[in-house]
């Protein structure tokens, strides 16, 4: 049986799309409170792997899940395609017109920018939306909603006060399955890897882009993160449509490392659509 943590309390997305991933797996679960300390949990070996959020549709990549790759040196060995609804969830003797400040995870409230504004609400922050959620329930206040889903609402016993107040309909997060070590097939679909620049110099992005291009190999994913050293130096996350396996990644990867930048593969792996 495996060890998987997620971002708790009952009734995160995360939750959602951990289960319905692991579905078919005979799985332990484990909640932590940020998804900080869920990367953490995999690092100290608490837990033998994770689901995090890394990007959303409308809201961009959660630098929190970026960031904690670097720090923890974690593998990544699957990634998961979920669909997001945000509703606002207020106690069941809140109406629309009691609402002054919305309350919810960061990349929540980033999906919903539009609607947040046109209603002139104020915003606070918490560490998951479900939280927000529990937040409403226990403090019983008829001002402020948390922004959450549907399974929290009813989970909770809460009202929802307006459905579907993302700023479009299509909206989807993508999720990471990360692990200590490498545990990944080198033959899947796609692969993430870490470049770091042996030195700056101007163009060193597109020199590296070339090569991916000049070998047919498209890009899915690109982020760049500060080296945290000095300003305008970064570090680059690339995520190809190419296995590791592949003789042209071969060929990427040795020329990159020609020019003397650091390559880090983080996993190889193929998209599950949930
Ligand atoms: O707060 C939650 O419910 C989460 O699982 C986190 C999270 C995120 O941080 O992106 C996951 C999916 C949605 O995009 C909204 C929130």
């Amino acid at each position: 049986m495996s060890k998987v943590a997620y971002l708790g309390p009952k009734g995160t997305f995360s939750e959602e799309a951990a289960q319905k991933f692991f579905e078919d797996k005979s799985t332990e679960w484990f909640m932590f409170e940020s998804i900080q300390d869920v990367l953490e949990a995999v690092s100290n070996e608490e837990v033998d792997k994770c689901i995090v959020p890394i990007e959303n549709s409308i809201a961009g990549n959660i630098h929190m899940t970026v960031d904690g790759l670097l720090l923890y040196n974690l593998n990544i060995e699957a990634d998961l395609i979920f669909t997001v609804s945000l509703h606002l969830i207020g106690n069941t003797e809140s109406d629309i017109g009691d609402i002054d400040t919305v309350i919810s995870i960061a990349p929540a409230i980033n999906q919903c920018r539009q609607y947040i504004k046109s209603h002139a609400f104020k915003v606070e922050y918490t560490d998951s939306t479900a939280k927000a959620a529990l937040f409403i329930k226990e403090s019983n206040i008829l001002r402020k909603a948390a922004i959450a889903s549907k399974t929290v609402a009813q989970e909770y016993g809460l009202k929802i006060l307006q459905s579907e107040v993302q700023d479009n309909t299509i909206n989807h997060t993508r999720f990471i399955v990360v692990s200590k070590n490498s545990t990944t097939d080198i033959e899947q679909k796609k692969t993430m890897m870490l470049i770091t620049p042996n030195n700056e110099f101007p163009g060193v992005l597109s020199s590296i882009l070339n090569i991916f291009s000049s070998l047919a190999i498209n890009l899915s994913w690109i982020e760049s993160r500060p080296t945290g050293k000095k300003l305008g130096t970064y570090r680059f996350f690339i995520e190809t449509e190419a296995a590791r396996s592949d003789q042209s990644m071969e060929k990427a990867i040795k020329i990159i490392q020609t020019f003397g930048h650091e390559v880090h593969i983080l996993g190889s792996y193929a998209t599950t659509i949930l």
